[in-house]
């Protein structure tokens, strides 16, 4: 819990030691009053007191009650500033992290609960700042001083307030046992609410056409009543704790006036008046510990939750990224622009027991287009994410431009490529924003001719000029307002903005029909004939034109070759191409 502290900034702890100043301000000022209420009881009791002095003590009690309201507004103030301070600078920590994550580090939080870690974790943290830093160091403050104030006043009284103050430990201390565990199940509970809502809301469609909605609701229901079940234990748990204070506190005042009546009992005459003014400011002190024992337990419920919080949070800032950045920003060979080299890579996911990738070792130089095509779980996508290292070969070597891709710096490597994901990806905004992705407003106000050219080389050029505004047009989060096709062109056009040396176009012409497939390519041909492309496909006739095609099979590379050489030393090959080509295609090719 205290490791989350680490992050603290020098003027988060001149803040907390402002709010200090004001605690111990406050506390001063409600210890003076019961000083005053005595002497009030005193002058009441004395003789020949006036009423003017009586009203100097109330005048003196309101403006230390006054003085603590306004110290308490100050320290409020203050808590605030330094818990939301604090939890902005650690959510962008926890998304800077989140962005460094490779895939593999997404998978294993997953990203229902990198989302509950960004958001609910770091709220509990904030929500214990604010209390703690009022209650945490006010509490002890206003027990030491109060206990201070009253010691030596009757050993009696004492005895009860003692008594009163373990009882209030010991219920604090069982109800945290309790309670605790649970804790953590409420956050783990609120990642699987998380995931169930964003499945479900992603795959609206699929749960309407399934008429799902009802087997989502329950599994919607499930979860919701699990943290219900869950909330509603801990919640059951605290609420013992109230009503055993109050019925606390109420004997322990009990306690002491009837300890006070048996002492005035036997006491002398002329001493009853003084010990009927003890009494009253003893009990008004003994409250005092009782609050600031019962401010303390509500930190005490607060804390285990925000410890999870804390650690889940710590989690994910400590987590080594395996993904390093290198240092080179240039290649060290600075004649070659677009060579890309793989050399007897193997690779095998973390949690996976085979290969996916066998010793797959080719090379694809400047300016040509290297084909990859193999069924479905050979391997092809693995591949063409070792290349920007969203992976990293777990044998071998994977070259761009004559350097080991680990060398570079991720931003110099990532600079040199433009990537088209397998399933187009858009985010909300503009058409524009969304083809000039990741440069800026400015650029892409300034770029609108390259941006219509990447667009009109993508083919998009028609569908993009007849949507409303354009390439200002609004696109909905997910891009669900374009089709797949639509969606797939403007990637495209995002990869061609780019003007990268090497393109990776991951099954990306798969929602395209035949012939924007055909035209696309032959622009792109044209348009980027000095970058190099790998192409990732199931269609032959994307890939029949390729200067060099790899056939893969089960991770292995099983040909290399063009089209016409594949068609006669393949299987594998033969085998596809038998399946999608008819036989005066096969005949011509
Ligand atoms: N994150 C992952 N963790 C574990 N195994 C994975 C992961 N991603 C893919 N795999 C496995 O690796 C194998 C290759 O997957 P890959 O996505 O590279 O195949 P692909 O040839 O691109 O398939 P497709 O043509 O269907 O896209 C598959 O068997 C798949 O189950």
């Amino acid at each position: 819990m205290l490791k989350i502290f680490k992050y603290f900034q020098k003027k988060d702890w001149l803040l907390v030691f402002c709010s200090l100043v004001f605690i111990v301000t406050q506390v001063g000022l409600d210890l003076k009053i019961p000083d005053f209420m005595a002497e009030i009881t005193r002058l009441v009791q004395t003789e020949g007191s006036k009423i003017s002095d009586v009203l100097i003590q109330g005048v003196y009690m309101l403006l230390c009650a006054v003085g603590s309201m306004l110290a308490s507004m100050v320290t409020v103030f203050l808590a605030a500033r330094v818990a939301a301070g604090f939890s902005v600078r650690l959510r962008d920590m926890v998304f800077e992290k989140n962005l460094s994550f490779s895939m593999e580090e997404v998978s294993r939080f997953s990203t229902a609960s990198l989302i509950t870690r960004s958001t609910n974790d770091i709220m509990q943290i904030q929500m214990l700042i604010i209390m703690g830093l009022q209650v945490v160091i006010r509490a002890p403050i206003m027990a030491v001083w109060a206990i201070l104030k009253i010691m030596g006043k009757s050993w009696e009284w004492t005895v009860a307030t003692g008594i009163a103050v373990a009882f209030l430990c010991v219920l604090i201390a069982i109800v945290v046992f309790v309670a605790l565990p649970k804790f953590r199940v409420i956050q783990t509970l609120t990642d699987q609410l998380n995931r169930v809502t964003r499945e479900n809301l992603s795959g609206m469609r699929v749960v309407r056409a399934y008429n799902a909605e009802e087997y989502e609701e329950e599994k919607f229901e499930s979860a919701n009543d699990d943290l219900t079940r869950t909330n509603l234990f801990t919640s059951r748990t605290m609420a013992i704790l109230f009503p055993s204070i109050g019925l606390m506190i109420s004997g322990m005042n009990l306690a002491i006036y009837w300890i006070g009546a048996v002492l005035i009992n036997d006491a002398s005459v002329p001493n009853r008046l003084s010990i009927f003014a003890d009494m009253i400011v003893f009990s008004s002190y003994a409250m005092q510990i009782i609050m600031a024992f019962m401010m303390l337990s509500m930190v005490f419920i607060m804390m285990p939750r925000a410890a999870v919080s804390a650690k889940r949070i710590n989690e994910v800032l400590d987590t080594n990224v395996k993904i390093k950045d290198g240092i080179v920003t240039k290649a060290e060979n600075p004649g070659s622009s677009g060579e890309i080299e793989f050399r007897n890579v193997s690779f095998k996911y973390p949690e996976a027991e085979d290969y996916v990738l066998k010793n797959i070792s080719f090379s694809a130089h400047q300016g040509e287009t290297v084909a990859i095509i193999g069924s479905t779980g050979s391997g092809k996508s693995t591949l063409l994410n070792l290349i920007p290292r969203f992976i990293d070969a777990t044998e071998g070597e994977v070259l761009v431009d004559g350097m080991d891709v680990r060398k570079y710096s991720l931003e110099a490597l990532r600079n040199k490529i433009g990537y088209v994901s397998q399933k187009a990806i858009m985010f909300s905004g503009s058409v524009a924003s969304n083809v000039a992705f990741g440069f800026g407003e400015d650029t892409t106000k300034k770029e609108d001719t390259q941006i219509e050219r990447a667009v009109e080389i993508a083919q998009g050029k028609d569908f993009v000029e007849k949507m409303e505004g354009t390439y200002e047009a609004e696109i909905a989060q997910s891009g669900t307002n374009i089709s797949g096709g639509q969606k797939q062109r403007l990637s495209i056009a995002r990869a061609i903005f780019k003007n990268p040396e090497i393109y990776l176009f991951d099954d990306s012409f798969s929602a395209l029909d035949y012939k924007t497939d055909r035209v696309l390519r032959s622009r792109l041909k044209k348009e980027i004939e000095n970058a190099t492309s790998i192409i990732v496909a199931q269609r032959i006739g994307t890939i029949i034109d390729a200067d060099r095609i790899i056939v893969l099979d089960e991770g292995e590379v099983v040909g290399i070759g063009t089209h016409q050489e594949l068609l006669k030393t393949c299987e594998v090959y033969q085998e596809i191409a038998h399946s999608q080509l008819s036989k005066e295609e096969l005949d011509i090719g």
